[in-house]
């Protein structure tokens, strides 16, 4: 386990949808408000304990499964046959490179997702079980833990499995509640609702102290949905995602190194272009034409550096003196994210998978996306979710959502370097979030660049 050295963040969110001041009424607002802070605080409080992103996460989403104003577990929302079909689905990633594969929870699957269930009291659980039961070992060992590789798994097959789990069941009753029973007659009426808050899928993203992140996110999917629909809940890329990446760079000046530091791609501290990834291959791409000359083919002879991303180039050769060597620094990014909306249109822009290469495949450039940028793109206004409406956007929900995320970054020297092997040096996550509706509910903490704790709990843009 790497040491705890990371400063725990979160965001929850409560699903996003047409959701208009004119028609929240407060009774409603501090109904959600109170939610969300008290879920906030107690995975906060956990996180800080010491617990594992996975585990602070499912301990948020299972205590909205609980809570009948979220349309996920109790007070899901109904089929167009008056059944309930509930989606759920856990993923893990971590900063540290040899963390996820083999100490974090998780570290072998990665994502799960369950889809189609039936009174299990927590699908979240089963999500998080089905993650953690592989049915091998690391080392591809077989165990005995009644598990399987399988990503995704659906009802009645799942529910089995929740049952030799032990995991915790109940009646039709408990998950039906009046509001959303009104909710599908209205839809079944073709009556419009005044706030669309069948959307109401919630997600939590969390940091733990070790620099592992972990999505869970719970769903009831759409009001009216056709038996047997699957959404993006329960969907690796669509309604979930969770990847760490290296960006590694070389900087190299004449004086010796360059030091960029860790800034979440934010404009206003943009490193300079001599310490940039692009310099960087610029610098190797030159090396390599002056050792190989008129050997290399002509497209590497006379080509200037490529601007995407490019596999880490091998060291300089020996005859470099050490002052001349430049410092590999190896960048590596961690993020998830939790989308919340309409899960067709998830699906077909594979919107969060989407985002996260939008920021993985940016980098190293002269120019990489921070993931707020990223999810703004994707489900900011105006982005490919919206896009992907076309001229339905506004008329049948479609393209309608958001997206929460952390990213989460160290920097670490793998070379020629005094603080070679120091360890992560920047310790922060960055809370993230956008839609394109009317909004979005969701609480977050984190820190900010002072170290101060920011706790908020929002539904629109602007304060209620
Ligand atoms: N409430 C939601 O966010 C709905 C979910 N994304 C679905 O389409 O199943």
């Amino acid at each position: 386990m790497p040491s705890p050295t990371f400063k725990p963040a979160l965001i929850l969110h409560g699903g996003a949808g047409g959701i208009h001041r004119s028609t929240l009424p407060p009774s409603l607002y501090a109904a959600y408000h109170a939610s969300l802070l008290s879920y906030l605080r107690s995975t906060d409080e956990l996180l800080k304990q010491g617990a594992t992103a996975l585990d602070a996460a499912v301990h948020a989403v299972s205590l909205m499964e609980d809570d009948e104003l979220f349309n996920c577990g109790r007070g899901s929302v109904f089929t167009t046959a008056g059944t309930i079909e509930m989606e759920a689905s856990v993923m893990v990633t971590s900063v540290h490179p040899e963390h996820i594969q083999e100490e974090q929870p998780g570290g072998i699957k990665r994502g799960a997702g369950v889809m189609g269930v039936k009174n299990v009291r927590h699908p979240i659980q089963l999500a998080r079980e089905s993650l953690l039961r592989t049915g091998y070992d690391v080392d591809g060992i077989p165990n005995s833990d009644g598990g399987n590789m399988h990503s995704q798994t659906v009802g009645p097959f799942v529910e089995e499995l929740a049952r030799d789990w032990g995991l915790e069941f109940m009646p039709d009753e408990w998950f039906w509640t009046q509001r959303r029973w009104d909710e599908h007659l209205r839809g079944l009426r073709g009556e419009k609702e005044a706030i669309t808050m069948s959307q109401g899928t919630v997600g939590c993203v969390c940091l733990d102290q070790w620099g592992g992140l972990a999505v869970a996110t719970s769903t009831g999917g759409l009001t009216n949905k056709t038996p047997g629909r699957i959404g993006d809940t329960p969907t690796l890329g669509a309604g979930f995602w969770a990847e760490a990446f290296d960006s590694d760079y070389q900087v190299a000046t004449e004086a010796g190194m360059a030091y960029r530091p860790c800034d979440f791609g934010n404009r206003s501290r943009e490193a300079s272009p001599t310490t940039t990834a692009a310099a960087a291959s610029r610098w190797y791409l030159a090396e390599a034409q002056s050792l190989f000359g008129d050997c290399l083919p002509s497209f590497l002879r006379d080509a200037p550096p490529p601007a995407y991303y490019t596999a880490r180039p091998v060291p300089p050769s020996s005859s470099y003196s050490a002052e001349k060597q430049p410092a590999v620094r190896t960048r590596r990014k961690a993020i998830a994210m939790s989308g919340t909306g309409n899960g067709d249109s998830f699906l077909r822009t594979a919107a969060v998978r989407s985002a996260a290469a939008m920021l993985r495949f940016s980098a190293p450039s002269s120019s990489p996306m921070s993931l707020a940028e990223a999810v703004t793109a994707v489900a900011g206004p105006g982005g490919e979710l919206q896009r992907s409406a076309g001229r339905r956007w506004g008329k049948t929900g479609e393209g309608m959502g958001g997206i929460i995320g952390i990213e989460a970054e160290a920097e670490q020297d793998i070379a020629h370097s005094s603080t070679a092997g120091a360890g992560p040096r920047c310790r922060r996550g960055k809370v993230v979030f956008d839609f394109n509706c009317g909004g979005m509910w969701r609480a977050w903490k984190e820190e900010d660049e002072n170290g101060e704790e920011i706790e908020r709990v929002m539904v629109f843009r602007d304060e209620y």
